[in-house]
Formats: C-alpha cells, structure tokens, sequence
C-alpha cells in the first residue's frame, strides 16, 4: 500500500479527501507564495501546487506518494489569494460583487520521479453586495483563511448566485479529478474499498 502523505495545512482538503474514501497523513508546506511578475493565473496554481509537493516531497522516502493543491480566485486575470487584512478583505468582496470570477485549482500528485499537476477551474457568480452585508460576513471571520475572502462552504453561500462547474473545486480540491489522479497512480481503487 502507497503511503500518501497531502501538504497542505488546510483542514478542508484533508476532508475532501475524506469524503471520497482516501486515506492520508498530513504534512503542511510553507513555501513563499508571491506570485511572479508577469505569471499567469495557472501558471501559478501550477507552480504553488508543484512547490508546495517539492517541498514536502524532499523529507519523504522516495515511494511515499505526496499530494498538493493551491486555489486562487481570478477575476479581470488578476489573482486574489487570501486577504492581508480587513481592508484587503472589503475590496474583494467589493470586487466579486455582481460579477462571475474564476476558482482556480491546482493540484500536484507526485511519488519518486513521477509528477502530474492538473488545474481546474470553475466559474462563480457573486450576488451584488452591499457594504453593509460585506461588513457583516467578515465579522464572521471566515473570510481571513480563504482566497478571495470567503468560503462556499460556510456563511459565503448567502454571496454567491450560481456556479458552473466543481463545487468541491472551489472549497480547495477538485474531487473528481484527483480521485482520477490519484486512481492512475494506483492509490485510490474502487469507491468505499479505501486504499490499493
Ligand atoms: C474560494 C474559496 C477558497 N477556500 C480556501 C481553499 C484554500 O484552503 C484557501 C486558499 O489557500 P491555499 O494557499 O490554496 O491553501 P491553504 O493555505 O489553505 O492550505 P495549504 O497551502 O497548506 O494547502 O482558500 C475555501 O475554503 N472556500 C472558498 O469558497
């Protein structure tokens, strides 16, 4: 059985795996997440994801498979991670406003020399938001941890109008097609047999 060890700090994505029946033990990376001058939106889920698994991948034995992901929201092809402050926070919101942005998922699954990245993205329409419900979600304390300053997941539901695409995508890790990933490197078999 390959051990699978996922990088990532982020309860949501230990549990998303949980969902889908897959078994893990958690290492968080910290790596420098400044996105580059010039760097695509997915050129940079890319590299964060990729980072993210190098990073954790370095203090493994070589047949421990190892899974990262990086989520970022887009909108007008700039990337909002997660606000620095309340300021930050409002001019999100304030942002995404009425408008449809993008999620941005990447995720690198990588064992030995073996490395597959895939990005998926989903569509995301906001409500239009006034400053006063703006001030009341973010005095939820939710927004602070999440790109794009707020979570589907939790009290953000009342933002959002439609999606098109993974829902499980935006939470931080697109279950279908890591479940596809992690099925091709022989990690996950059948559905609720748990591990090869
Ligand atoms: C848009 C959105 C993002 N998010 C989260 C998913 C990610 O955890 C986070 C984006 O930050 P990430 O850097 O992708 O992940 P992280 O710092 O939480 O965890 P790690 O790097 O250790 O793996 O935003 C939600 O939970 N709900 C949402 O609706």
């Amino acid at each position: 059985m390959t051990t699978l060890v996922l990088a990532s700090a982020s309860p949501r994505r230990r549990e998303l795996l949980a969902q889908i029946g897959v078994d893990c033990q958690v290492s968080p990376a910290d790596i420098d997440e400044t996105p580059q001058a010039g760097e695509s939106p997915q050129d940079y889920v890319c590299r964060m994801a990729r980072e993210k698994a190098a990073a954790v991948a370095a203090a493994q034995a070589a047949d421990v498979a190892v899974l990262a992901a990086d989520t970022t929201v887009v909108i007008d092809d700039d990337v909002l991670g997660k606000p620095g402050d309340r300021f930050d926070a409002l001019a999100m919101l304030a942002r995404l406003s009425g408008r449809t942005h993008q999620v941005m998922s990447a995720v690198c699954l990588c064992r030995g020399q073996r490395r597959e990245e895939i990005v998926v993205t989903t569509e995301v329409t906001f409500a239009s938001l006034d400053r006063e419900l703006c001030e009341a979600y973010l005095a939820t304390d939710e927004p602070w941890d999440k790109a794009g300053a707020y979570g589907i997941q939790g009290l953000g539901a009342v933002l959002v109008d439609a999606i098109n695409g993974s829902y499980s995508n935006v939470v931080g890790l697109p279950l279908a097609e890591t479940w596809r990933l992690l099925r091709d490197f022989g990690i996950a078999s059948g559905l609720g047999g748990g591990d090869e």
